[in-house]
Parts: C-alpha cells; sequence; structure tokens
C-alpha cells in the first residue's frame, strides 16, 4: 500500500507562511520605513537629500544602494532615513506604521531596535525620543488589533559602536524598562570597532540585570563573536552568522565543533540571523549556501530576522518563504524557528510561556491541520 498522498505536503504554501505566527527579535526602526511615509516625511521636514521623491523608485534605490557587499557601505543608506526621524510626529508615524506592517506580515512579537542618539537633529532629548518611539507602537498595536492583527512589540535602544554615548543609552535603556524598552544593542561598522569599547555599559546593565544583545560575527569573524559571549557576556548575538568560521564539516559530512561554537551552541546562545542582508553586506553567497542551514541542522538556537525591511526590500514572510525555498523547510522547522525566537526574548518568562503555548503553538496546529481539510479528488 502506498501512502503517496495521503500526508501534510511538506512545503508551506506563500499564504500558510504570510498567516503563520512569527517572531521578530532583530528589526531595525530606521530600516524598515514604507517608501511613500520617507517621501512625505521629507517633504513635511524640507529634507532635500533624498535621491528621488518616487516612493517606488526610492525602494528600489535603498535595495540596490544597500547592495554592495559591504557593511560600510550599506550602513550609508541609512543617513536618508536618520534624515526624516527627528521630530516627535515622526518617530510616532514611523513607529506606528512599523507596528501595522509586522502585524499584517502575521508577526505576533517583535523586538524592534533603533539607535535613539540619532534623532537629536531637530532638539528633542533622548527621552523624548523613546517616549515618541513608545507613542507610536502602541498606536501602531491599537491600529492593528482594528484591523484584526494581534501584536506586542517592545524595543531594544542601540548605541553605535564607533561613537561614545554607549553609557548614556544603557542608562536610557533602564530608565524606560517595563515602559516599552526591553533591552539594548550595540550597531553599526564592526570593524575597528570591537564591543568591549563599550565594557562600561554592559558592566552597568549586567549590574542592574538587565538584558542586552551585541551586532557580532557579521562583517567580523570569531574574536568579535568571542568578545561579545565571554567579556561582554551578550544575552543574543545579532548576526553571528561567522560562528561556522569554527565549524569544520569533513569530505564524509562528520562535523567538528570548536572551543567557542560549541559553548555557543551548548549555553543556547541565540543567534538572529537575517538571510537577505547578509547576501547584501556579503557574509553569505546565496540563500542555499547561507550559514542558517548548517547551524539549523546542528540545533544551534537559531532565529530568522529582517534586520532592514526597506533596505533589504524584505519582511518576514519572504525571509521564511528564501528559505523554504532553499532547504525545503517544513511548518514544523518555521515552528522550531518560531519559539526559539520567542524563547529567545527579552519579555518576562511567563509571557514567553504563554506565547508560545497559547498563540505560537496553537497557530502553527491549526495551519498544520489545513491538509486534512482541503479539496478532495
Ligand atoms: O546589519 C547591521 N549591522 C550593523 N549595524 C546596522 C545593521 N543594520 C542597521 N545598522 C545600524 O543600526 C542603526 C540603528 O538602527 C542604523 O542607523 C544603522 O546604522
Ligand atoms: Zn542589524
Amino acid at each position: 500500500m502506498t501512502l503517496a498522498g495521503t500526508t501534510a505536503p511538506r512545503v508551506p504554501t506563500a499564504e500558510q507562511i504570510a498567516r503563520a505566527p512569527k517572531v521578530l527579535l532583530h528589526d531595525h526602526l530606521d530600516g524598515g520605513l514604507r517608501p511613500e511615509t520617507i517621501v512625505e516625511l521629507a517633504a513635511d521636514c524640507g529634507y532635500e537629500g533624498l535621491p528621488t521623491t518616487d516612493p517606488v523608485e526610492l525602494g528600489v534605490w535603498f535595495r540596490e544602494a544597500a547592495d554592495s557587499g559591504s557593511l560600510e557601505r550599506y550602513l550609508e543608506t541609512f543617513a536618508h532615513t536618520c534624515a526624516v526621524m527627528q521630530t516627535r510626529e515622526a518617530l510616532v508615524r514611523v513607529a506606528a506604521d512599523c507596528a501595522e506592517d509586522l502585524a499584517a506580515d502575521g508577526v505576533v512579537y517583535a523586538e524592534v531596535r533603533y539607535a535613539p542618539e540619532q534623532h537629536l537633529e531637530a532638539g528633542l532629548t533622548l527621552d523624548e525620543v523613546v517616549e515618541a518611539v513608545n507613542e507610536g507602537f502602541r498606536l501602531g498595536e491599537a491600529n492593528a488589533r482594528a484591523r484584526g492583527h494581534r501584536i506586542r512589540v517592545g524595543t531594544l535602544l542601540t548605541a553605535m559602536r564607533h561613537a561614545a554615548r554607549s553609557q548614556e543609552i544603557a542608562e536610557l535603556a533602564n530608565r524606560h524598562r517595563d515602559r516599552g524598552v526591553v533591552g539594548f544593542d550595540i550597531a553599526g561598522a564592526e570593524a575597528g570597532h570591537p564591543p568591549t569599547r563599550h565594557q562600561a555599559a554592559f558592566d552597568y546593565l549586567k549590574g542592574e540585570n538587565n538584558h542586552f544583545t551585541i551586532h557580532a560575527g557579521e562583517a567580523f569573524g570569531l574574536p568579535s563573536i568571542w568578545e561579545a559571549v565571554q567579556c561582554c557576556g551578550a544575552d543574543r548575538l545579532g548576526h553571528g552568522v561567522r560562528i561556522v568560521d569554527d565549524i569544520t564539516v569533513g569530505e564524509d559530512g562528520r562535523v567538528e565543533l570548536g572551543r567557542l561554537a560549541a559553548y555557543v551552541r551548548d549555553k543556547r546562545v541565540p543567534l538572529e540571523m537575517c538571510p537577505t542582508s547578509n547576501l547584501q553586506t556579503g557574509a553569505a553567497a546565496s540563500y542555499a549556501e547561507h550559514p542558517i542551514g548548517l547551524l539549523a541542522g546542528l540545533k544551534f538556537r537559531v532565529t530568522v530576522n529582517t534586520d532592514n525591511r526597506l533596505m533589504s526590500g524584505t519582511s518576514m514572510s519572504r525571509e521564511f518563504g528564501h528559505l523554504v525555498d532553499a532547504f525545503g523547510y517544513t511548518l514544523g522547522d518555521m515552528e522550531w524557528f518560531t519559539v526559539n525566537a520567542m524563547k529567545s526574548a527579552f519579555l518576562p518568562f511567563d509571557e514567553r510561556l504563554a506565547m508560545i503555548n497559547d498563540v505560537i503553538k496553537p497557530g502553527y496546529a491549526e495551519l498544520k491541520a489545513e491538509w486534512l481539510f482541503g479539496p478532495r479528488g
């Protein structure tokens, strides 16, 4: 007897991927604006530096400019988004758009990051920036709810690694803790800016029992990951793709982990992987060759993320779509990535557990059962 045709289809449809509950841990607020919002905000504040004021052309421009193969060139594009995010109204609008866009894409929980120090040009204080962004997220959550989408958004405050404000930003994150801010991050060009430059900020946050993630192992290799984990004490790694440099796969398929890779896996250090962004900055050659396939196969604590939806022309559904195409992932695999992400979130344990048991698992169970009730021949 053959069982062909009587089991669940392996590969989820694009429509199922879109409806599946998703959790996003690594998304930059200033990397996710809608092109039309940028054009409107630029007109409002008199910013004349945009390469074009046609929203469609502008979206293409960001994707192409970010497609440079270098993290430094990729980061140059943020000058335009930050330029139009300098007032309270602009920050409220961008954050509200962000929550609505993520919710419409099936994201149920997101941690969105931004660098408050990059939004002070029109006179806002650091605290006013945080308050405006939080107001925008609460508005976006409510707007999403009115359209039947459920989403919770927390923020991570980023300090720029080339600058010298990390202590101030860490204190800001601590001050706004439990009021929208769930943690801290450092970002920006990696080479020449090791995370230990910001050791005082990390030590301060540890002293306060607060949480932080560090962009590491994206443009730079193992030493940056080692410092982030062993010196700074990062709770998670932003990207962390270069951990594969400490893994050897023999001709016979035998896998050997070096000490650092073994530590990262043993300690369940979450890796915030962003496949499309890595292709653009040259950290990976193709989706099929992206280290996420190997690392997920080895059961590292891998999560799937967008990084910058504008610069990468992406969404959580698109990232999963690419991975499904490249690796044949099933709904069960998507659920594994999503539970990994929820376990790794900077939300209190009871809330993470409820998200997993009451939102994520029932959502996937329903999707997994759909094949039973579809049209039959
Ligand atoms: O992938 C990345 N690696 C390092 N830095 C990044 C990446 N994406 C964005 N930013 C930087 O983080 C700032 C705050 O959101 C952005 O302005 C950008 O400079
Ligand atoms: Zn990032």
